[in-house]
């Protein structure tokens, strides 16, 4: 039976981490961090994922700087809301939920936030520095990040390692695969193209599932004592449940828990981490600001 990491265990040690360092700086120099949190439209589980950020920004001491538009804002008027973020010299933080409606380009967007306050690490040049071998990004994404986070404080070492990410969206799957080559693992992706993904899954030391299938990988893929990261969160119809759906992962938990080494359980695995990495991130960046303005 494979170890279960319990992301929410481990966000919960991250958090009381962050909140010591956001102390110092408050004593040190009498100033708190500060993340806005840019969300555009109703869709129903970016106004939770919003409200999750929020609420975690209050428990930690960090302020939060909401900013709701609505569906039909212009792209023109998102990105003069960012130029004003840009520049507000308590604003340490800033992310733009995703996704963004259709008549907005993203990509065109994320470039307008300051590489400085870019703590979702989304920024083309941040994730251009993270392609470069011997280079750095200022901020690294927060999901890819939570879940090297997960293998090291899990005892998994990565160097030498095979690993596979299924999955190569720009927020999850592309930088994974990229960080898991930093810490020098032997990566292969697997994608929507790829034949027979589960033979090259099979190979795997390390997976890391971002494929946004529910339940795609099932047991018989896994390789024994591999360790499964589990990115998906999918929500499937549940007539037992009274919201009328649950949670399920990109991995088949059941079947997989039986063979893998360590394992995270969906919910309550990468997603808190998620959360806590991005509060990380933004003290990361609040510290370097205020360091350097002082
Ligand atoms: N600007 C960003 N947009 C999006 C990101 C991101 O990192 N930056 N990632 C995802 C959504 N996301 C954060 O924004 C996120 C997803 C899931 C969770 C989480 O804690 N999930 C829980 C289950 C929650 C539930 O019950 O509904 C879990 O897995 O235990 C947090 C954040 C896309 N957009």
């Amino acid at each position: 039976m494979a170890t279960v990491i319990d992301g929410k265990a481990v966000a919960q040690i991250i958090r009381s981490e962050i909140a010591d360092e956001v102390r110092l700086l408050s004593q040190k120099y009498g100033k708190v961090p500060g993340l806005a949190v840019v969300i555009v439209g109703n869709r129903k589980d970016s106004q939770s994922y919003a409200g999750m950020k929020r609420k975690a920004c209050a428990e930690l001491g960090i302020k939060s700087f909401d900013v709701d538009l609505p569906e039909q804002v212009s792209q023109a008027e998102l990105i003069k809301q960012v130029h004003e973020l840009n520049v507000n010299p308590d604003v340490h933080g800033i992310l733009v939920q995703l996704p963004l409606p259709k008549h907005i380009n993203e990509e065109k967007v994320l470039t307008e936030i300051s590489l400085e306050k870019d703590v979702d690490g989304f920024h083309p040049l941040n994730i251009g520095k993270l392609a470069m071998k011997g280079r750095d990004p200022l901020f690294l994404p927060c999901t890819p990040k939570a879940c090297i986070e997960l293998l090291q404080r899990s005892g998994v070492s990565i160097k030498g390692k095979k690993a596979v990410v299924v999955g190569r969206s720009n927020i999850v799957g592309l930088p994974a695969s990229l960080l898991l080559l930093k810490a020098d693992a032997t990566v292969t992706i697997v994608h929507s193209h790829t034949s027979q993904p589960e033979s090259i899954i099979h190979e795997a030391d390390i997976v890391i599932a971002a494929a946004g299938q529910p339940m795609m990988i099932k047991g018989n893929w896994i390789k024994p004592g591999a360790a499964v990261i589990d990115v998906g969160t999918n929500a499937v119809d549940d007539p037992t449940k009274k919201s009328g759906y649950r949670l399920v992962g990109d991995v088949d938990f059941e079947e997989a828990s039986k063979v893998a080494g360590w394992i995270t359980p969906v919910p309550g695995g990468v997603g808190p981490m998620t959360v806590t990495t991005l509060l990380k991130n933004t003290v990361e960046g609040a510290k370097r600001y205020i360091e350097q303005n002082n």
